[in-house]
């Protein structure tokens, strides 16, 4: 059962405004692509992009001994209580990048982004989770760092004990799970907690089919306790029931922003699955 800090809560929200983040690669075996870089340096940056190539952000030659991967550029949108945000795009395009700075993981290179209310993260399965620790331990870690009391973390405990279904491996330390049982733990507890704004990394959808269906059961509750909703997934039809609006990216840039049917169509149209 999900459950809520006692005290008020100012009203969720997100602005990004001009958001742009690049990765500088120093990388000496990339020796090749720098030339290639180089030869086309006085070529608009969208120029460095192969016709047609359906992959990653762009690629920019920065120094002799450096590369700049612009994975968002000029990014600008507001989000509203009410609104449940799919990301779509190819791989590469920058959805995991954004959710990442939305949750504070990456900071903005250029432009800004203000994220207000709780915020829970669904990003990698064990985020924030110590591995010599046991599963137990951890959930005590996470109940001390949201400063609960005993009461309210031996509830957790109990939840969560009951959701990953962990039997004795929740005495062991997680460095021993499994991939699949730390999505079991990591969910549990993240989807234990109602935010006011939840990040969502499409790994939700891993592990094995009954976990799915218990997760998804889990993960309903969540989302409607949820003020905003963003998540990412190439699963277009998860995308389609679980979002309101759509950003389709495309290269680090927010190519089409709009209602969740609009934006999945012409983007099936385009890019046909
Ligand atoms: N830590 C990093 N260092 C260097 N480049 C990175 C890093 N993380 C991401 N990138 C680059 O940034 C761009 C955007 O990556 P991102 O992971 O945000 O894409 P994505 O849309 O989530 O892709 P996918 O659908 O494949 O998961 C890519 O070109 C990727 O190579």
């Amino acid at each position: 059962m999900s459950q809520r800090p006692a005290h008020p809560r100012p009203e969720a929200s997100i602005t990004a405004r001009n958001l742009s983040l690049s990765f500088p690669v120093f990388h000496g075996g990339a020796r090749s692509l720098k030339k290639t870089l180089f030869a086309r340096a006085r070529r608009p940056l969208a120029a460095l992009r192969s016709p047609g190539l359906r992959t990653g952000g762009e690629i920019q030659a920065d120094t002799p001994s450096r590369i700049l991967v612009h994975a968002l550029r000029d990014v600008s949108f507001a989000v509203r209580p009410g609104e449940r945000i799919g990301l779509v795009g190819h791989n590469g395009a920058g959805k995991s990048t954004l959710l990442r700075a939305l949750a504070g993981i990456y900071e903005a290179g250029d432009g800004w982004v203000s994220v207000t209310g709780s915020v829970s993260a669904l990003l990698e399965p064990s985020a924030g989770m110590n591995p010599e620790l046991t599963g137990r331990e951890n959930i005590v870690l996470r109940a001390r760092q949201m400063g609960l009391d005993n009461a309210a973390l031996r509830r957790l405990e109990q939840d969560v004990e009951g959701f990953a279904e962990l039997g004795p491996f929740l005495d062991l330390p997680i460095r021993l799970y499994s991939s699949g049982m730390s999505v079991r733990l990591s969910f549990g507890l993240a989807t234990a907690i109602a935010p006011q704004v939840l990040l969502m990394d499409e790994w939700f959808l891993a592990g094995d089919a009954l976990f799915r269906d218990k997760a998804r059961a889990r993960l309903t509750g969540v989302i409607r306790g949820a003020d905003i909703l963003v998540l990412t997934s190439h699963a277009l039809p998860i995308l389609r029931e679980w979002c309101t609006r759509v950003l389709w990216m495309e290269h680090g840039r927010i190519r089409m922003d709009g209602p969740a049917g609009a934006v999945l169509d012409a983007y099936t149209a385009e890019i046909p699955s």
